[in-house]
């Protein structure tokens, strides 16, 4: 675990273009600048090209699409491709709207993303695994995390961070998982598009996209656990103001000293 690559990300400041939805959009451009990078939105297919090639990587988030927007994600995702920028797609709630699940497929044959961030629910509909996915959230299964997440970068091709309590970071032979975290993360709606356009930000300073996925996976959870032990009667208000400050100002000796994966 190279939780040093925070560092670099902070001395390079790359750029992070992202297809965002309307829910989240603000909390996912602050994240990104919080920690160290440098990002940029867009909701227009024409200037997708010009955007892919500025930007050091790309992260199409699934959340609320319009027709017009499958459109524009699926040019960025070719574009992407073609230019050789590291690709991150957040599949929001595949697993619960077949709509999505049908969207999802017919976008990985038009191109091929390098990290696919989800929760158990949405992981295991990209697996073909059975699972209850509870609209965004995870919801409940019996089938094993890491069997799910490790199926899951087999059959899409890239690496695959399954999040939840415990984050599970596969490319379907190196397996991580990250053990840091707080419940606190379930109380703001987010969480996981942050985590996911986090993940884009490492990959634009490291080759190795496993490399980068677990390192993010690691500094976003570490951070969040840190912000939450820092005040026991937290709550969700209070939770993303802090963990915005930490964001910014968390050192990497400080993740080192709380960092629990295996
Ligand atoms: N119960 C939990 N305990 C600790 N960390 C959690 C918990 N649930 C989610 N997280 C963390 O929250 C972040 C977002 O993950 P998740 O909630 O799975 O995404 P999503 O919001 O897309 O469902 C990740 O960093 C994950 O580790
Ligand atoms: C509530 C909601 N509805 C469509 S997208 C979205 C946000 C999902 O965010 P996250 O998966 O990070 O909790
Ligand atoms: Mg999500």
């Amino acid at each position: 675990m190279k939780v040093s690559l925070l560092d670099d990300l902070r001395r390079q400041n790359p750029i992070v273009f992202n297809i965002s939805n309307f829910v989240t959009v603000q909390d996912v451009a602050n994240g990104i600048n919080a920690i160290g990078a440098s990002p940029i939105m867009s909701e227009e297919v024409d200037e997708a090209d010009e955007m892919v090639q500025m930007s050091q990587a790309v992260c199409l988030n699934l959340g609320a699409f319009t027709t017009p927007q499958v459109h524009q994600i699926k040019v960025t995702g070719q574009l992407a491709n073609q230019y050789h920028k590291p690709l991150v797609v957040d599949p929001v709630a595949v697993g619960a709207v077949k709509y999505r699940a049908q969207v999802a497929a017919e976008l990985f044959q038009a191109f091929q993303p390098d990290v696919l961030r989800g929760n158990a629910g949405e992981i295991a509909a990209l697996a073909g695994i059975n699972w209850q996915a509870k609209g965004i959230d995870a919801g409940e299964g019996a089938a094993d995390l890491v069997t799910i997440a490790e199926t899951c970068a087999k059959k899409q091709k890239c690496t695959v961070i399954l999040s939840g309590p415990t984050d599970v970071i596969t490319d379907g032979t190196r397996t991580v998982q990250v053990i840091n975290g707080t419940t606190l993360f379930q109380t703001h709606v987010g969480s996981g598009d942050m985590l996911s356009s986090i993940v884009a930000a490492f990959c634009a300073i490291e080759d190795d996209y496993f490399e980068a996925a677990q390192t993010a996976c690691l500094v976003f959870a570490a951070i969040g656990q840190r912000v939450a032990q820092a005040d026991p009667q937290m709550g969700a208000g209070t939770f993303i103001i802090k963990l915005m400050d930490a964001l910014q100002q968390t050192t990497v000796a400080q993740i080192e000293a709380v960092a629990a994966y295996e």
